[in-house]
């Protein structure tokens, strides 16, 4: 038997605003396992309750009921102490992270707040060497970027660098936001490429939340499928993706732009055209 990460049992969440009630979630429940360590999507069109879900996991919103449980423990339950613990397990990746930065910051800021937050170093020569090993584990030297602005990076940089911080807390898990969707194909192959590499080889699961099903096909170990904030389909990624049963699902991956679907397409990311 797997060991759960993360488990979402039923849960719904009603937004009111403006004498508007709009249902965001409605009675969704899914698992991440820790060991073997997994990417699991969520996937959806706009406004299907993605982001609503990944906040309530991230501790930004509160569920209307259900619960969220980390390691066998409901979050909403947990003491400071865990609290700490599930902050620095549970580490998030967005679209556009440097939209919440400071322009003029340099990107050695972005590791230095989290090694002092978190305490990590002992020294400044033992924080150097872990944002070191954290940058090259996406590929990328300190002295490429670390003294640089936000606003001198490429996409793929930037997307990479806010990995490199999540992987500096050495998380169970990362939710993963629409982590590549403004980034070109090329660069689309690397992150999802540095995503695996995290799985395979330290064991970090992933939430990987995207309304682009192809990439999920790519690197999806198993895939949830929102509609209007239903959980309307759910499995292992492929077998889903390549055998959908919901009519919805089937619309969604039939929008897939796929020149010949008599075509499988090869789950080796480093083969994708994008
Ligand atoms: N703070 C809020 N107040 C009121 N309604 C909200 C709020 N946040 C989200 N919603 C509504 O809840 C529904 C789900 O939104 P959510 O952002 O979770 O969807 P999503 O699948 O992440 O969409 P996208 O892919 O566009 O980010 C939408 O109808 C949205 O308008």
């Amino acid at each position: 038997m797997a060991d759960v990460l993360l488990e979402v049992e039923d849960a719904t969440k009603t937004y009111h605003s403006r004498g508007e009630t709009t249902a965001a979630l409605k009675g969704v429940s899914l698992v991440v396992d820790e060991s073997p360590a997994t990417i699991a999507c969520i996937a959806g069109e706009s406004g299907s309750g993605k982001t609503t879900l990944a906040n309530s996991i991230l501790g930004f919103t509160q569920l209307t009921s259900g619960t969220i449980s980390y390691r066998g423990t409901n979050i909403a339950t947990l003491t400071r102490s865990q609290q700490l613990e599930y902050r620095r397990d549970v580490q998030a990746v967005f679209q556009d992270p440097f939209g919440v930065y400071n322009p003029f910051y340099r990107i050695r800021r972005l590791f230095d707040v989290l090694i002092k937050r978190f305490r990590l170093a002992q020294s400044k020569a033992e924080a150097r060497e872990l944002i070191e090993e954290a940058l090259n584990v996406v590929g990328i030297r300190g002295e490429e970027v670390l003294d640089k602005n936000p606003h001198q990076l490429s996409g793929g940089q930037r997307q990479r660098i806010m990995m490199a911080r999540a992987y500096l807390l050495k998380p169970r898990l990362i939710v993963a936001d629409e982590p590549v969707s403004m980034v070109d194909a090329s660069l689309r192959a690397m992150i999802l490429d540095v995503m695996l590499r995290l799985r395979d080889e330290r064991g970090i699961s992933f939430l990987y939340i995207t309304h682009d099903l192809s990439t999920a096909y790519q690197i999806g170990d198993d895939i949830y499928i929102l509609y209007g904030g239903e959980l309307i389909e759910q499995g292992r990624a492929q077998e889903v993706i390549e055998n959908p049963q919901h009519e919805y699902a089937k619309l969604l991956i039939g929008s897939i732009p796929v020149p010949d679907p008599s075509i499988r397409w090869n789950r080796e990311p480093h083969s994708q055209a994008g």
